[in-house]
């Protein structure tokens, strides 16, 4: 757990880029700090590892007061990941990755294999780890990054807009692998990101910040999605909260039955009984291409499913794409209005919401 207590940060110019910050970041968790630019969020976690060290106030980790650890150390046993993902540019990837390995005395020979294996965990060849950063792509440079502030399996990872730099299409997968990581290695994450999607998306509790550094609420994303503390965090949040909710919600409790047959459309297998496509009644119009959904997929994106297909229709899978039923866009409808009601009347359920002046 990462505990900041009265936490409070004025550069010598006189700027106060964190003012009375208190906040408890859970253990095993990722925890999403986000707000406009300038309010306070990278100074918030780069005193997490003493790179900048507060005015006043206590930052404990694992209970103990950062303060009084040797600051080299603390930032050995921190995972540490920055945008453009700050590699050596003249090593090699895997001595990249072997840095605090090495750093923390490891042989080379282990820091090595250490690395290698890692290159393997965030998805990338063995090859690409005898390249130079340079010849690396963007998004392969993020993921050595990642692989990197990994290497000494340090409890806590601070993330500071790690994905910002690559193009939309990377940066979802990336957010993808850090999610299906974080299954496997259950670290305390800080994600610092001024994209709300990304905080939606990844966060386990979202962190609020507004100009001045003030902590404005702290929540799981469902509760601040449908309880925001006040018009700023509901501004900041968007105008579609409602589908931002949507996208945290799954299908799975959505009725489904059989395919309907003879009517104006037919819903066409291949020989593994997995969907295909539409077929019309009248031969003389187009079929129309689908995108089955799986349980475990979105209401937001069966929603869209269902609207863009002019059956009203969706074809539902199991998870090897077999089908398993249809759902209609009203059953999909109204499961979308229950969880908005269920999440704006649910008491007790979630992490209680903290809120700062
Ligand atoms: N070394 C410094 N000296 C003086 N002021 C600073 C320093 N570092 C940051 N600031 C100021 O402190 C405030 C908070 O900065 P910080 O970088 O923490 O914000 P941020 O929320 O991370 O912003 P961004 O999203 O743009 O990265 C800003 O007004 C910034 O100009």
């Amino acid at each position: 757990m990462i505990q900041f207590d009265a936490i409070h940060k004025r550069f010598p110019n006189g700027t106060t880029a964190v003012h009375d910050l208190s906040l408890e970041i859970p253990e095993g968790g990722v925890t999403v700090l986000v707000g406009s630019s300038g309010c306070g969020k990278t100074t918030t976690l780069r005193m997490v590892n003493r790179m900048v060290e507060p005015t006043s106030g206590t930052i404990r980790v694992g209970g103990k007061d950062v303060t009084r650890q040797d600051a080299a150390e603390l930032r050995r046993s921190i995972g540490y990941v920055i945008q453009q993902a700050g590699l050596f540019p003249h090593r090699t990837v895997l001595d990249n990755i072997a840095t605090v390995p090495l750093l923390l005395g490891h042989g080379r020979r282990r820091a090595r294999a250490r690395a290698a294996e890692l290159l393997e965990t965030v998805g990338l060849t063995a090859e690409s780890g005898r390249r130079y950063p340079h010849q690396l792509s963007g998004g392969q440079q993020q993921r050595v990054g990642v692989a990197r502030a990994l290497a000494a399996d340090p409890p806590v990872l601070l993330m500071d807009e790690p994905f910002g730099a690559v193009d939309p299409v990377v940066r979802t997968q990336l957010q993808d692998e850090l999610l299906r990581l974080q299954k496997e290695l259950n670290k305390t994450i800080v994600f610092v990101t001024h994209d709300v999607d990304e905080a939606v998306r990844l966060g386990d509790r979202i962190a609020i910040f507004r100009t001045g550094g003030h902590l404005v609420q702290c929540a799981a994303p469902a509760e601040l999605l449908a309880r925001p503390a006040d018009d700023f965090v509901a501004d900041f949040l968007g105008a579609e909260r409602g589908l931002k909710l949507l996208s945290l919600k799954t299908l799975a409790d959505v009725p489904q039955g059989p395919a309907p047959e003879g009517g104006a459309w037919t819903l066409v297998l291949d020989e593994a009984r997995k969907p295909l496509h539409w077929a019309p009644k009248d031969t003389k119009d187009a079929e129309i291409p689908l995108r089955p959904l799986a349980d475990g997929d979105s209401l937001l994106a069966a929603l869209d499913e269902s609207i863009a297909s002019p059956t009203g229709l969706i074809a539902r899978v199991d998870a090897d794409g077999v089908l398993t039923g249809v759902s209609s866009r009203d059953d999909i409808h109204e499961h979308a209005g229950r969880a908005h009601t269920a999440a704006r009347t649910r008491t007790g359920t979630e992490p209680e919401t903290e809120t700062a002046a």
